[in-house]
């Protein structure tokens, strides 16, 4: 079973599909990280993201850059943004993400177009969402938490114009999918998220069977 969640950038993506991995006992890919691997490693190189060969080269970096705490930071966010709209970049992490969601037992991914390139045939696909102000609410008690001193409204606009970059590209856009099912999780709180999530996924299946 293939279970695909999108949604743009603090939506609570991340949380509901680990929860539905563990509920399913799935193993799980978080997408984003691989572009903020990209990302992170562009500006370690000295590059510059928006240039597609130097995004390009940033493409092969060690596995264990993954559990690099500088991916979560605030910046690490538009550095993956901007490296990820260059096609090379995305050629270069599909096979990654295709082989993850194809593996034997299925696989829950989250990201912007697992629903619409990676796995278009998923078996449920959710497109999670929720209001640009309670996403910058969350986003700043998760970075006030760690001790990230970021204003609310410097992280309401960085959200804002990293989901417009992101719908606006032309590879693989974040848009939902046509047969995605939409959860908007504005109003709920996590544990209501994670019981929605699952109630919709079930029903999908319910239809398949
Ligand atoms: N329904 C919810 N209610 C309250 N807080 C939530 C909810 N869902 C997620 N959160 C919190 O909001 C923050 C963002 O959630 P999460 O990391 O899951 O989003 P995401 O869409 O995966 O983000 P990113 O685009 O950075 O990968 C986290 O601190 C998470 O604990
Ligand atoms: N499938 C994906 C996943 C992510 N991106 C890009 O990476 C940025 C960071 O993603 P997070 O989920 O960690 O916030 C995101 O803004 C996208 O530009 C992508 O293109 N495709």
């Amino acid at each position: 079973m293939i279970i695909a969640v999108d949604g743009p950038a603090a939506s609570g993506k991340g949380t509901i599909a680990r929860a539905l991995a563990a509920h399913y006992g799935l193993p799980h890919l978080d997408t984003g990280l691989l572009y903020r691997a990209v990302g992170v490693t562009v500006a370690r190189n000295g590059g510059d993201p928006d240039d597609p060969a130097d995004a390009a080269a940033a493409c092969v970096f060690p596995d264990s850059l993954l559990d690099d705490l500088a991916l979560r930071s605030e910046e690490a966010g538009p550095l993956a943004s901007r490296a990820s709209r260059h096609p090379q970049v995305r050629a270069a992490l599909f096979e990654r993400q295709r082989a993850f969601a194809r593996q034997a037992g299925g696989a829950v991914l989250d990201g912007r177009d697992i629903g619409t390139v990676i796995a278009p045939d998923a078996d449920a696909k959710l497109f999670v969402t929720a209001s640009v102000a309670v996403r910058a609410e969350r986003r700043h008690r998760e970075l006030v938490a760690r001790g990230e001193p970021v204003s609310l409204a410097e992280i309401a606009a960085e959200l804002e114009a990293r989901d417009a970059r992101d719908m606006a590209r032309a590879d693989a856009p974040l848009r939902q999918a046509d047969d995605a099912d939409l959860l908007d999780t504005s109003d709920l709180s996590i544990g209501a998220s994670v019981q929605r999530a699952i109630a919709l996924v079930d029903a999908r299946l319910k239809d398949r069977a």
